[in-house]
């Protein structure tokens, strides 16, 4: 006789989560599957409903609709509500505050239960692996920033939650200690193997951090994937330029291809004459100077290129973005170029895109 493999249900999975304030439809029927040991980021512009939607995983708010499960068990649903305290859910937020009058130790130590003789093993341990051993009887406002965030997690951590919420837990702390606590919390989650759902409006946080990434925008889901595929294979205009600047060239389409400034593109899948947008971003533009009023010959991967001049140069670091007004249409496209590069306002050039990192999507998506 044969039997079907076992296969786990996921950690956390919501269905069709719906969430309204007064007659505004804040989350809109949001479904999502987090397997254990998986850290999945909801990122998204403010007020798009990623904290409603932690507070309803959490159980402090409830949802109008849908059904919360952890581990194929039924949590929540319109009718059926097990209490926060009882989901097996660590909670780590910005203000997450400690209890300023208790110890290091005795934050850590509070959603602990059983002997204590395991409850100071693990509040050592915990504190330990995030370099606080020293701090046992340490109280919080002796602490710096960061390392009450250490704290926190460690607290979150105590009891062996299944699933971490968190939601933006790094935006407190400056941006020197925050990569580091980004990578230091994120091995420590691995280790303890929690399912992780964090909230974030940083798209490099999300890079930084996720094994998945939810792209949410007005209530709803538009795209969840890996890192690579959301950044590389974005579902629409606003899902590119959530991850960085953009340029948009525009076109009408005949017969399959698009004809631009930057010589024709195959535009296949768009009916004939229907408008779309070339999407690309600065990094993806070679710049060549003139020679001449000519510029480099036109390649299979980089097309034709196109004549504008240099409106604007700005140093960022280890980049420099150039802008440039094209003179086929007075618009303004953008090149990031490595290093310093900063030529002189007025400078004519040449711009080039490459062909395989732009995106077509009907005009007005
Ligand atoms: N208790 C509430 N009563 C009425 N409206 C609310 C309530 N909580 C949230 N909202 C509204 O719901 C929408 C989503 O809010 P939410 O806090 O979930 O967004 P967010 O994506 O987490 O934003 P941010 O990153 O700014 O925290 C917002 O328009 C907000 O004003």
């Amino acid at each position: 006789m044969q039997h079907a493999a076992r296969v786990d249900p996921p950690r956390l999975e919501i269905r069709n989560l719906t969430r309204r304030y007064e007659g505004r439809v804040v989350v809109d029927d949001v479904s999502l599957a987090i397997p254990a040991g998986q850290v999945t980021c909801l990122l998204g512009p403010s007020g798009c409903g990623k904290s409603t939607t932690l507070r309803m995983i959490a159980g402090v708010d409830m949802q109008d609709e849908g059904t919360i499960h952890v581990d194929g068990a039924l949590v929540c649903d319109t009718q059926f509500r097990i209490p926060p305290e009882r989901r097996s859910i660590g909670l780590m937020f910005q203000d997450f505050a400690l209890f300023p009058h208790l110890s290091v130790a005795a934050n850590v130590a509070f959603g602990l239960s059983g002997p204590k003789r395991a409850q100071e093993d693990r509040v050592r341990g915990l504190l330990a692996r995030v370099g606080l051993e020293g701090y046992l009887d340490a109280f919080p406002h002796e602490l710096s920033g960061g390392e009450q965030q250490r704290v926190a997690l460690a607290r979150a951590l105590a009891p062996q939650p299944r699933i971490m919420l968190m939601d933006e837990p790094f935006s407190g702390l400056d941006n020197r200690l925050r990569d580091g606590i980004r990578d230091e919390t994120l091995e420590l989650l691995k280790e303890e193997g929690t399912s992780v759902l964090l909230v974030t409006h940083e798209p490099e946080e999300a890079m930084r951090m996720a094994d998945e990434i939810a792209l949410m925008r007005d209530g709803r889901i538009v795209q969840q994937g890996a890192p690579y595929n959301v950044y590389n294979a974005p579902v629409d205009k606003a899902a590119v330029a959530f991850f960085s600047d953009i340029n948009v060239i525009h076109g009408v389409v005949r017969g399959a291809l698009t004809d631009t400034p930057f010589g024709q593109f195959l535009t296949p899948g768009h009916p004939d004459g229907a408008r779309v947008d070339i999407v690309f971003r600065p990094q993806h533009v070679s710049i060549d100077f003139d020679r001449g009023g000519r510029g480099p010959s036109p390649t299979a991967q980089n097309g034709t290129p196109a004549r504008g001049v240099v409106e604007r140069a700005r140093f960022m670091g280890s980049e420099s973005l150039v802008e440039f007004r094209m003179d086929h249409d007075g618009e303004v496209l953008r090149a990031t170029v490595p290093n310093v590069f900063m030529p002189a306002v007025g400078t004519p050039m040449w711009l080039s895109v490459r062909r395989n990192r732009c995106f077509v999507f009907p005009t007005g998506t």
